[in-house]
């Protein structure tokens, strides 16, 4: 394709992405749905281009400001993610001149929010949380795409094992730090093609989200509820920590996501999960289950500003508005899952908000309202899994992950025992 062919369908990705009317992930595919002829390295190009530009969004709509012609196709060469001779291709004399000005502005010089292109009601929380010096360490970290972490199936193999299978492979990996079952591969193969990922022994699972399966510490041939599963991801953890014994209920309000579980299940050989859709978290199949559950795991459905490393355009799509609605949501989550868990039995809340409103606060809420619950600190229950560090990754009582400091997505984690 020309140069400026590329450069002008990157222009109309982009305004359809910066809409923000659903998640930039769909827009990509959609768009790559409608131009069926383009090639694997183009539609990298033009992903990582509107994924780029989404994330330096502030800064680069400053930017922009300046110049001449349709606005997006300027984002798009303030975001360019393909090769640079390539680029040269597309632009006219004055475009070049343009985009050598604004890319010799000395970035340290601009306002704050230029440089961590976070909306003002989330930088102020997090700066605040975290110190000035360290929260510019959370924004730059937040905008680097995430490395691809894989979790092994301890059911089906070891993980040097399945190192050495991916070595074979031509695929170099690393043991995760934290976490006894992930390995970390640099860069993004595709792995969905290798023998060791279609028989099942590996998956695609950030380490944080394996910590948090880790300290549910689900056993064999316990009853165990994965309360908002959607596709599974740590369903199947916690199905081979069972060994493949008792039963796991993966419920969840939304039938297509509970699809998407239904392969990945079948590749894992787990026998002992039930999926099920729920209508609403007081479903009478929750009723049903009262007292006769020995660890439920609630994954809360969160604003996601965690994961902004893979989901950038979530800081433009959320508003205190939403995170006030999810709140509610959580806590009345919560309240219904809890009265599946027997005593002795133990209730894990998680989210991947970095907001102490969907995590410390929720936390607090039922802690405050339940006094037959005792809060267990996490640090042991890490420490008891094998999970190297774990002093590393708490808050107080409670699992706390951040990309700057731990490389995972931005986990929260609170549990509780039924006395
Ligand atoms: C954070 S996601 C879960 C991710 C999943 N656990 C995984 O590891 O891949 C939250 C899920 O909660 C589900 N959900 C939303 N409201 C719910 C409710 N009232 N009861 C159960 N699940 C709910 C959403 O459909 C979504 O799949």
């Amino acid at each position: 394709m020309h140069p400026n062919a590329l450069v002008d369908l990157a222009a109309e990705l982009l305004r359809a992405v910066l809409k923000f009317d659903s998640p930039a992930d769909g827009v990509v595919s959609a768009f790559f749905r409608k131009h069926r002829t383009l090639g694997p390295r183009e539609r990298h190009t033009l992903a990582e281009t509107a994924y780029a530009v989404v994330r330096q969004r502030m800064l680069f709509q400053h930017l922009a400001q300046s110049g001449s012609g349709p606005v997006e196709r300027r984002l798009a060469l303030l975001g360019w993610q393909g090769n640079e001779g390539f680029l040269r291709g597309a632009l006219s004399p004055q475009e070049q001149a343009w985009l050598g000005e604004v890319q010799a502005i000395d970035r340290a010089s601009l306002a704050p929010k230029l440089r961590h292109n976070l909306p003002d009601w989330l930088a102020q929380p997090l700066e605040q949380a975290l110190g000035a010096q360290e929260f510019a360490l959370l924004a730059d970290s937040l905008n680097q795409p995430a490395p691809l972490d894989l979790r092994v199936n301890t059911y089906k193999g070891k993980r040097a094992e399945v190192q050495a299978a991916l070595a074979a492979a031509g695929i170099e990996s690393s043991p995760t730090p934290y976490s006894p079952w992930g390995l970390r591969v640099p860069g993004k193969p595709a792995i969905n093609k290798l023998d060791v990922f279609t028989r099942g022994d590996v998956e695609v699972q950030d380490e944080g989200s394996q910590l948090l399966a880790l300290i549910t510490d689900a056993k064999r041939g316990e009853m165990v509820v994965d309360f908002c599963a959607g596709a599974g991801g740590k369903t199947l953890a916690l199905g081979a920590a069972m060994r493949n014994t008792g039963r796991l209920y993966a419920f969840d309000v939304s039938g297509h996501r509970l699809d998407a579980l239904k392969p990945r299940l079948a590749r894992s050989g787990l026998s002992n999960v039930y999926p099920a859709q729920i209508a609403h978290e007081r479903d009478e199949r929750i009723k049903r289950l009262a007292g006769k559950i020995d660890r439920v795991l609630v994954d809360a459905p969160c604003s996601g500003l965690g994961t902004l490393r893979r989901n950038p355009d979530l800081k433009w799509r959320q508003s205190p508005q939403t995170v006030q609605s999810l709140k509610t949501q959580q806590a009345a989550i919560l309240e219904s899952a809890a009265r599946m868990v027997k005593p002795g039995g133990r209730l894990v809340y998680a989210t991947c908000s970095l907001l102490a409103a969907e995590n410390e606060e929720i936390a607090a809420g039922f802690s405050d309202g339940h006094a037959e619950w005792s809060l267990l600190p996490v640090e042991p229950l890490l420490a008891g899994a094998k999970v190297a560090a774990a002093g590393d990754l708490v808050a107080g009582p409670f699992l706390r992950l951040w990309p700057h400091r731990h490389a995972t997505d931005g986990f929260f984690a609170a549990v509780w025992e039924r006395r």
